[in-house]
């Protein structure tokens, strides 16, 4: 029989998990699985729990939540055969998006049943972990913005960021790629390892989890009117066609901005110092995926 424990964020997101003990009752297949549940009690919980269950062999731990309880659940589980695996149950769900995961919970936990699993490339800024994107400028802002707000949920996401955009002015980044530096004025500047931010915004339509690089996105300094066109594109996936645009893939980055002070990291708000170092580790984390 394989091990599973559910690491579940009561918080995340808007969706309720009473039903979620009937649910895994009725779903999981009781002859393959020994499952446990536990309940994080505040942030970095999810880790402790995680790092744990690694320890104690077990084959799948599975994060219910968003991408930020996925984070602290994946932080316990790099470098280990541990598998994660995945309920989307956030606000944005951008790494279970990326995957093709089914974002209802009774169907992400069937899928338990019989998922496979790949290994996927993990990146950091500084020491820490982020699996979807990390990011500066007006993202960075939102996500800090986002996190003072009293609900979560995709149209808080939408409140933060039109409270934001009216004010925001691009700055100027010194960015620099396996060596190669260069200064642009940019709206904001992402580092993907995914395609999207969440809620299917695809910031790197064409990132490959496990190439072993990471995607440098720009959006440059652009003029107000274009801005619910870059709006479209970003949400219907042709970012890449936009001259406001452009993408560079690289093992290291570092950012320098004189006076920039926010990144996010899977949608967590950090307050920093600049410059950042980004580097990636090559397929260090084994994850659910669909059964093909
Ligand atoms: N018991 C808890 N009480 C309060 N906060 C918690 C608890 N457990 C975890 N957290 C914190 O909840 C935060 C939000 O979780 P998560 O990111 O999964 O949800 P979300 O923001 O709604 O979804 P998404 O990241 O997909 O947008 C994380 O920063 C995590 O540290």
């Amino acid at each position: 029989m394989r091990k599973l424990v559910f690491i579940i964020n009561p918080i995340a997101g808007n969706g309720k998990k009473d039903h979620l003990l009937n649910t895994i009752q009725e779903k999981l297949d009781g002859q393959k699985f020994r499952w446990e549940i536990q309940y994080t009690k505040g942030p970095k919980d999810a880790t402790r729990i995680a790092k744990l269950a690694a320890a104690q062999g077990t084959d799948i731990v599975v994060a219910v939540g968003g991408d930020g309880t996925i984070n602290e659940v994946a932080q316990g589980l790099v470098d280990s055969p541990a598998c994660l695996g995945i309920v989307p149950m956030g606000s944005g769900n951008g790494l279970a998006r990326h995957l093709q995961l089914p974002l209802q919970p009774e169907k992400a936990i069937g899928l338990l049943n019989q998922a496979s699993c790949i290994q996927m490339d993990t990146c950091r800024v500084g020491k820490r972990l982020f699996l979807c994107t990390s990011g500066t400028g007006f993202e960075a802002k939102v996500s800090y913005t986002f996190s003072t707000l009293n609900g979560r949920g995709l149209w808080n996401y939408v409140r933060a960021s039109l409270g934001e955009y009216f004010n925001y002015r691009p700055k100027l980044y010194t960015i620099t790629i396996d060596g190669k530096t260069h200064k642009i004025n940019a709206f904001s500047v992402t580092i993907a390892n995914a395609c999207q931010y969440g809620n299917n915004a695809f910031i790197s339509p064409s990132a490959n989890i496990s190439d072993g690089l990471m995607d440098v996105c720009v959006i440059k300094a652009f003029p107000k009117f274009k801005a619910l066109s870059l709006a479209y594109r970003l949400f219907n996936g042709t970012l890449e066609k936009s001259p406001y645009y452009q993408c560079q893939r690289g093992k290291k980055v570092r950012i320098e901005c004189t006076d920039e002070h926010y990144l996010h990291y899977d949608g967590e708000p950090l307050k920093t110092d600049f410059p950042v170092d980004y580097t990636i580790q090559p397929k260090s984390l084994k994850v659910m995926c669909s059964a093909h």
